[in-house]
């Protein structure tokens, strides 16, 4: 159930087939990615899509930036091979903290969440939470995104250092997941925000948790709405979108491809099929 052998023969498949046809790219640390891979479903449903969880060396939010840069790099390379025709990074912390450098390293074009997210941000609000890990907060990746799009607004980041743990566990409807969440919102409520920016791909996961502790005014950004938007401009820019029905999406995983399958069934809706990747291969087969 959980072989790579199912997806043996997909290689040619895109490598014979004009480029439009070759998948998307995504990956995150572990689940989180699938809030932007539900996107692409509902606003690009003829792409294929490889989707790669780093479920091995996750939570990435209390990593060293030396850390994430090795890691996207690796992430990188595998998914260059797999003929991709563009990657989205699913993840913000990889945004905040590799994006900038793994452009000039990498021919396959590149799109972060958090350029969009920033400007989906200051279209909605003037006083604007972020929630974070605690990576992407430190980095004040967001603060500097907003503030360059409009100085007149004002920002507040709060890096929640427990919520990936949470999610990956499964625990979104655990009281104490609701009790970690005041604490992480209060400083935000504090200041009065209008908007409340999903700064981690996995916190529209926690939506109903927050929304339930956020006054209803207050708008939630979820990034990954707005960069599967800028995904589809860039793809009609580059004359790459698909016009054929899609293969089906393509899972794998650094980790343990059966915990993630159970996991995905929860937020799919069907349960994937999931292939293990080891990067050691893929550094061997370079060195060949
Ligand atoms: N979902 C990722 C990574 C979270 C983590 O592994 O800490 C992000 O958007 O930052």
């Amino acid at each position: 159930m959980y072989s790579s052998s199912i997806f043996e023969g997909n290689l040619d498949d895109f490598s014979n087939q004009e480029p439009q046809r070759a998948p998307i790219g995504i990956f995150d640390s572990g689940v989180g990615g699938l809030t932007v891979l539900r996107q692409l479903y509902r606003q690009l449903p003829n792409e294929s899509i490889v989707y790669f969880g780093d479920t091995a060396r996750l939570p990435y939010g209390i990593r060293s930036q030396a850390e994430i840069l090795q890691f996207t790099r690796e992430i990188l390379t595998w998914l260059q091979q797999q003929q991709v025709k563009m990657v989205i990074m699913a993840c913000n912390t990889s945004s905040a903290l590799a994006l900038e450098t793994v452009r000039q390293e990498f021919s396959v074009p590149i799109l972060g969440v958090i350029l969009p997210g920033a400007r989906a941000a200051v279209q909605m609000g003037k006083r604007i939470g972020v929630i974070a890990t605690p990576a992407t907060a430190k980095s004040n990746a967001y603060k500097h995104a907003i503030l360059e799009i409009n100085p007149n607004v004002q920002v507040w980041q709060v890096g929640c250092p427990e919520f990936v743990p949470l999610i990956e566990q499964n625990r979104i409807h655990d009281p104490y997941t609701a009790e970690v969440a005041r604490g992480y919102l209060e400083p935000l409520l504090e200041q009065e925000i209008d908007t409340l920016v999903h700064g981690c791909t996995h916190y529209p996961l926690l939506t109903p948790v927050l929304r339930s502790l956020v006054p209803s005014q207050v708008q939630l950004v979820d990034p990954a709405v707005h960069v599967v938007v800028a995904c589809a401009q860039e793809l009609d820019l580059l004359g790459l979108r698909n016009t054929h029905p899609p293969l089906p999406t393509r899972f794998a995983v650094s980790g343990c491809p059966q915990q993630f399958s159970q996991s995905g069934v929860h937020w799919l809706g069907h349960t994937p099929l999931v292939e293990q990747v080891c990067f050691t291969d893929i550094a061997i087969s370079q060195l060949q």
